[in-house]
């Protein structure tokens, strides 16, 4: 077996990573594993096992993928993933799926790409972060017990009493999109999660974010623009903007973002910055 360390993150996937670690012990004599109780327990966990390790992969959600991407950031070591969130936005889009055998033959393999992450501020995001409507259902998301039916709910609650954020850009050339947003989102690929499309013609490997602004729109549209999401269609929606860029800054009237999903509380200005085939994964 390849030099591989699993880091299992056991409040993903409701807690179910028995059968897992149960068909990981079948398939891998001896394997190398990690039971992570706290972000910090990961940061720990690779750090000790740095030099002996060449892949490390992630089981859970775009947050746990995240934590470990962190300390994999402009480094040889290679990421892999077991997706096992709620979302899996990030899985979806570096074609990792719920299946052990096929990841066992990848890691013998060990063919890898480097892709694209960006800084918020100085906070890493490797999939998609964003403010203003989704950074507050985030928030109250995670009030909730998750998954998908209360992400709907919680959404849909939300929207009712959402005040628009005001958006000002400090960096030239982007002054013209000043204004107020329902939703300012950065995307490296394509999607949240769920297969929900928020920047379908994103790559993850050109070196650019797509900066999508989302004007407010009525009630009533919403299910036409959760169609339009879900069948990649946003781009000819009149609500939204695509600015693909490198690097930008603005000021912006909240602090409720979202990176990769997990709430976070980001001081304006912004800036954000693209670092450019940052991160190693397999594929
Ligand atoms: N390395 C880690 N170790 C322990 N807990 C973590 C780690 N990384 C993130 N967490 C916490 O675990 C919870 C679930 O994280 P994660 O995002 O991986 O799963 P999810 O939310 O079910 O998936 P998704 O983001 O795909 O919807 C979050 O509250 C997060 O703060």
């Amino acid at each position: 077996m390849e030099k591989v360390a699993f880091i299992i993150n056991p409040f993903s996937a409701k807690k179910n990573y028995q059968p897992f670690l149960d068909a990981l012990q079948k398939k891998v004599e001896n394997p190398l594993y990690y039971i992570s109780e706290s972000i910090e327990g990961t940061f720990d966990f690779i750090h000790q096992n740095f030099d002996q390790v060449d892949i490390f992969v992630a089981v859970g959600g775009d947050g746990t993928i995240s934590t470990v991407a962190q300390k994999l950031i402009n480094t040889e070591k290679i990421l892999a993933i077991f997706p096992a969130g709620s979302g899996n936005g990030f899985s979806n889009e570096t074609n990792f799926h719920k299946n052990l055998d096929e990841l066992l033959d990848k890691i013998k393999a060990k063919k890898s790409r480097n892709i694209d992450t960006f800084l918020v501020n100085e906070k890493l995001s490797i999939n998609v972060s964003g403010t203003g409507f989704d950074g507050k259902v985030v928030k109250e998301f995670e009030k909730t017990e998750r998954g998908f039916k209360n992400y709907i709910k919680v959404s849909i609650q939300t929207f009712f009493n959402y005040k628009p954020i005001k958006v000002k850009f400090i960096t030239e050339n982007f002054k013209q999109y000043n204004g107020k947003y329902l939703m300012l989102n950065i995307a490296n690929t394509r999607q949240f999660g769920n297969n929900a499309y928020i920047a379908p013609k994103a790559s993850k490997s050109d070196g650019l974010v797509d900066l999508v602004l989302v004007k407010k729109f009525p009630l009533t549209y919403s299910p036409f623009f959760a169609f339009r999401m879900f069948t990649k269609r946003l781009k000819d929606d009149d609500y939204v903007t695509y600015l693909p860029v490198s690097e930008i800054e603005f000021k912006v009237s909240t602090k409720n973002w979202h990176l990769d999903g997990e709430f976070n509380k980001i001081k304006s200005p912004i800036h954000i910055k693209v670092l450019p085939k940052s991160l190693r994964i397999l594929i």
